[in-house]
């Protein structure tokens, strides 16, 4: 088993990739393909080779200078706000200024895929294809959704002019992106759509300056004449959008008067240009109109933003939207209609960015803020919502995050209890949102947001458009039969980076096109391999959950959460074999700590602080993981459920870098000691080596009595003014110690109680669903009527149920119960590494083949016990190594 996972444990794991779900594209004219709907969707091989020479955009050649595209690791374009930003500060829309005042996982860790149209047929004449210059495909989403049919109103690309310092090149955010971003005064939303005559004489007066050069007189003319007529049109259009907004005002005022479904319907065809609301939409914004908090289950695609972005409009205050990875806050906010104007806030923005959206936040000028759920920690951020009855809404996105109980808990989720959000925030209402979560995980969630059972919207989990097969046969022999032949693109989600890897080099010596995707590849190439596949040039790509976020390839998504969110036909397929179910099984055990090692762990956080209530404690993430043989995430589990739990012991702060290496430059160190007393403290408190100063930024900041932003602010400050430079490392969890525990003891067995429930459920979960696996292509053929190699009708069952189902209830499992060596092999593993301290729980996990912070894979998977015991039951090898490190005298035993 491997470390490299992008999607490890339940801690770790992202939330499975999300694309955007435009509307369906307009119907195909070729008959062939219409008369099926598998046929519509997949463009056979030979068709594409006909239908080359007709694609639109991705055929189209490069522009000369193609700037790189956006990855998921490129830095976070900052532009979403600024763009917005220009909403308000434009005159020609001035009428906007009123409405501001207005398992699955299980499936996807494995191998899946869906199809993609090919392009060629699906969007002929869709400009909105991404391609090598637009990746990111993004003006389709306006020109789909909303430009094609309320173009008037899309006034991202009414031309305002922004601050030149602000601006900055980003291809990847469509044409209303790049008219800002240059302070561009042409409309590139009017590009193409110039009536004929005067496409004409535009393409006269360029031949004809090209033929002669010399007629400058002419060709002035001509600019001036199509200059007249290019204001003349955006005139035009902006009354129309001025007109457009005035529509969409009248409809929000009637709506606030009175929310009735008519009222609403009106509302979301002006916006929208949707004709009705879908399943679960109207009843859930007409609850949270009503100031209801609820909770909102719906299938994926099925539409939930809508229902959040509609009352953002309504309500007086500010959305605020917890997103659980920034990614996903920027495919939101890019997808909000532009008359909702939307702000986002991440740390890997720049301090200056922040300011400005906090700035706006605070004038009112934000309607819809996303943040992430760490955000929640900083004071700063808090104290500008205590004051005043700022939000109207909190809207918590994929919400079972809160849940341990659910396939991806986050511990900064916990944090966003209803009890927090109300004291702090003033909070009336919140909008819980999920595609995925069981029955325990959805009382969990709502229990803790405090959402009344009666509020609870859920329609059907399962989408009927996506095939479900699985199957234990080769990925070739797959790869090569129906629909699979007929798929142009493909993703095959792997579980490890070296899987991808692996299976890319054998379809690759298979001479199928392919790349493999996974976050140990540099930015710069995943770029290149995202820009390949958005292009269609390469058909496969094999990757870990890290592709697929910001991908605007539409149809893009290989997991069942994915796949087909456009409502047509996808294929999803599952690869199973029992090597692969167990080595999963063993990854369920990789978050799962000793009581003892729970006890060391607070003995450390608490040692820290004692007798220093409210002192700034800090815990470096990184050798705290080694020393305690704990991941950062799950230490972090921890210290929540400490600041949260029945007892606060404590209360975490934001994370910092804590050690700083600091140079003097100008100033002697004693002459600015004498001026300055944080510069003092730090001659005192520091250790010097080689004429650097290297001290503990929590310590600095207990012994001036400062804040650790305090210090970060002195420090910046110091160097600007050219004094200093300094160098900050060590990431660490920061927190003050409210109350030190009476009993060790007994929170470290109630915490260890606690993490291994969670364990079980785990992997009481991955049981559940391998059981239905194996069902599928054993059994249900006979009983459930699935058809041949397709699973769909006993898969949807099964799924059902487990959603539905307990979590609680166990299932049969192949894993094996007890080995005749295993003794004896651990007996020799131990001999043979005489020098390492062991614990039951590291042998264990390193005879199952999981690395851990104290046991990495580099040094551990040397060993040829390594993996060697993934089929016998995790505890009974713990079992077992216990009685073993029991015969060896002076050996760390529990
Ligand atoms: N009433 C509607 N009629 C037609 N299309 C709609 C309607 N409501 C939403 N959509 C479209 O459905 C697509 C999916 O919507 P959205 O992204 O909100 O889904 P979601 O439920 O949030 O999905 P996920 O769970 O993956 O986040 C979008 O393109 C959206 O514009």
């Amino acid at each position: 088993m491997e470390t490299d996972s992008d999607s490890g444990g339940s801690h770790i794991s992202a939330t499975p990739p999300r694309c955007q779900n435009p509307p369906l594209p307009p119907p195909l004219q070729t008959n062939t393909l219409s008369s099926s709907k598998s046929k519509v969707r997949v463009a056979p091989s030979h068709l594409s080779e006909t239908k080359k020479p007709t694609k639109s955009k991705p055929s189209q050649p490069a522009p000369p200078t193609p700037p790189p595209p956006p990855s998921d690791a490129t830095p976070l374009p900052t532009l979403p706000f600024q763009i917005r930003r220009s909403f308000s500060q434009n005159p020609s829309i001035s009428a906007f200024k009123s409405l501001e005042t207005l398992p699955a996982g299980f499936c996807s860790r494995l191998a899946s895929f869906t199809k993609i149209q090919k392009p060629s047929l699906r969007f002929e004449n869709d400009q909105s294809l991404p391609t090598p210059s637009n990746p990111q495909g993004i003006n389709e989403i306006k020109s789909d959704a909303f430009a094609k049919k309320k173009k008037q109103i899309n006034l991202v690309s009414v031309d305002v002019p922004l601050p030149p310092a602000k601006l900055r090149k980003c291809n990847g955010e469509g044409n209303f992106v790049r008219l800002n971003l240059n302070n561009n005064k042409r409309n590139f939303a009017n590009k193409g759509k110039r009536n004929k005559s005067f496409r004409g004489k535009l393409s006269y007066r360029r031949s004809k300056k090209k033929l002669n050069k010399n007629e400058t007189e002419s060709k002035g003319d001509e600019d001036e004449y199509g200059l007249i007529i290019e204001n003349l049109e955006q005139n035009q259009k902006n009354r129309r959008a001025a007109s457009e907004l005035e529509l969409v005002e009248e409809a929000v005022r009637a709506v606030r008067d009175e929310a009735s479904d008519e009222n609403l319907g009106r509302l979301l065809r002006l916006v929208y240009g949707y004709d009705s609301f879908r399943d679960g939409q109207l009843e859930a914004i007409k609850m949270v109109l009503d100031k209801k908090s609820t909770m909102l289950v719906l299938p994926t695609g099925a539409g939930k933003s809508l229902c959040y972005q509609i009352p953002a409009m309504i309500l007086p205050g500010l959305t605020l939207v917890v997103c659980p990875l920034v990614a996903l806050m920027i495919d939101q906010l890019r997808h909000l209609p532009p008359v909702i104007h939307g702000g986002f806030l991440s740390s890997s923005q720049r301090p200056e960015e922040v300011a400005e959206t906090l700035r706006l936040i605070q004038v009112g000028a934000i309607k819809v803020l996303f943040v992430s759920p760490e955000r929640f920690l900083n004071a700063d951020f808090l104290s500008i919502f205590t004051a005043t009855s700022l939000i109207s809404l909190v809207v918590v996105d994929e919400a079972h995050c809160v849940s341990e109980w659910s396939h991806n808990f986050r511990p900064s989720y916990m944090r966003l209890r209803a009890s927090l959000l109300r004291a702090r925030l003033n909070v009336e209402c919140i909008l819980a949102m999920t595609a995925t979560a069981t029955t325990t995980t959805l009382r969990d969630v709502m229990s803790a947001l405090e959402i009344p059972l009666s509020n609870l919207i859920q329609k059907a989990q399962l989408r009927d458009n996506l095939q479900l097969s699985v199957s234990l046969s080769d990925l070739l022999m797959l790869m090569k039969s129906s629909p699979f032949t007929e798929v142009q693109s493909i993703i095959i989600y792997c579980k490890f980076q070296f899987e991808t890897d692996l299976i890319s080099r054998y379809l690759c010596d298979n001479s199928i096109s392919v790349k493999s995707y996974h976050s140990g590849i540099p930015a710069k190439d995943r770029s290149r391999i995202q820009e390949l596949f958005c292009s269609n040039k390469i058909r496969v790509v094999v990757a870990t959950v890290a592709f697929g976020m910001g991908l605007d390839k539409r149809d893009v998504g290989a997991e069942i959460g994915r796949a087909g969110r456009d409502g047509r036909l996808s294929y999803c397929h599952l690869f199973l074999d029992d090597i692969t179910y167990f080595r999963l099984r063993s990854l369920m055990y990789s978050d799962g700590v000793d009581e003892y090692a729970i006890n060391k762990f607070l003995c450390q956080v608490f040692t820290n602080g004692m007798n220093s209530h409210g002192k700034l404690c800090s815990l470096v993430k990184e050798s705290a993981s080694r020393k305690f043989d704990i991941k950062e995430e799950v230490m972090l589990t921890l210290l929540t459920c400490l600041e949260l739990g029945e007892i606060q012991y404590l209360q975490l702060l934001p994370e910092l870098k804590v050690t700083c290496t600091l140079n003097f430059h100008k100033t002697t160190p004693t002459l600015l000691a004498d001026k300055d007393k944080m510069v003092a403290t730090i001659l005192k408190k520091s250790e010097t080596k080689q004429g650097q100063y290297v001290f503990d930024i929590p310590t600095v900041a207990n012994s001036i009595g400062a804040t650790t932003i305090d210090v970060s602010n002195q420090l910046l400050n110091l160097k600007m003014r050219g004094e200093i430079t300094y160098e900050l490392k060590d990431p660490a969890y920061c927190y003050t110690i409210v109350e030190v525990p009476s009993d060790f003891c007994a929170l470290s067995a109630h915490l260890t109680k606690w993490l291994s429930e969670v364990e079980n459920c785990k992997v009481r979960k991955l049981d559940r669903m391998f059981h239905a696996a194996v069902f599928a292509v054993d059994v249900c053929e006979k009983t459930h009527g699935c058809n041949g190699s397709l699973h769909t009708p006993c898969l949807q069952k099964n799924i059902l149920d487990y959603f539905r189902g307990d979590d609680n209830c166990d299932v049969p499992n192949k894993i094996g119960q007890s080995s005749p060596f295993l003794r004896a092999d651990i007996k020799v593993f131990l001999q043979s590494n005489l020098n390492a301290k062991f614990t039951p729980r590291a042998v264990a996990r390193i005879l199952h083949g999981i690395a851990s912070p104290a046991y990495p894979s580099t040094i551990w998977s040397k060993t040829h016990f390594w993996g060697r015991y993934v089929q016998i039951n995790f505890q009974v090898v713990m079992e077992a190594a216990k009685a073993e490190l029991l015969n060896f005298a002076g050996k760390d035993v529990l």
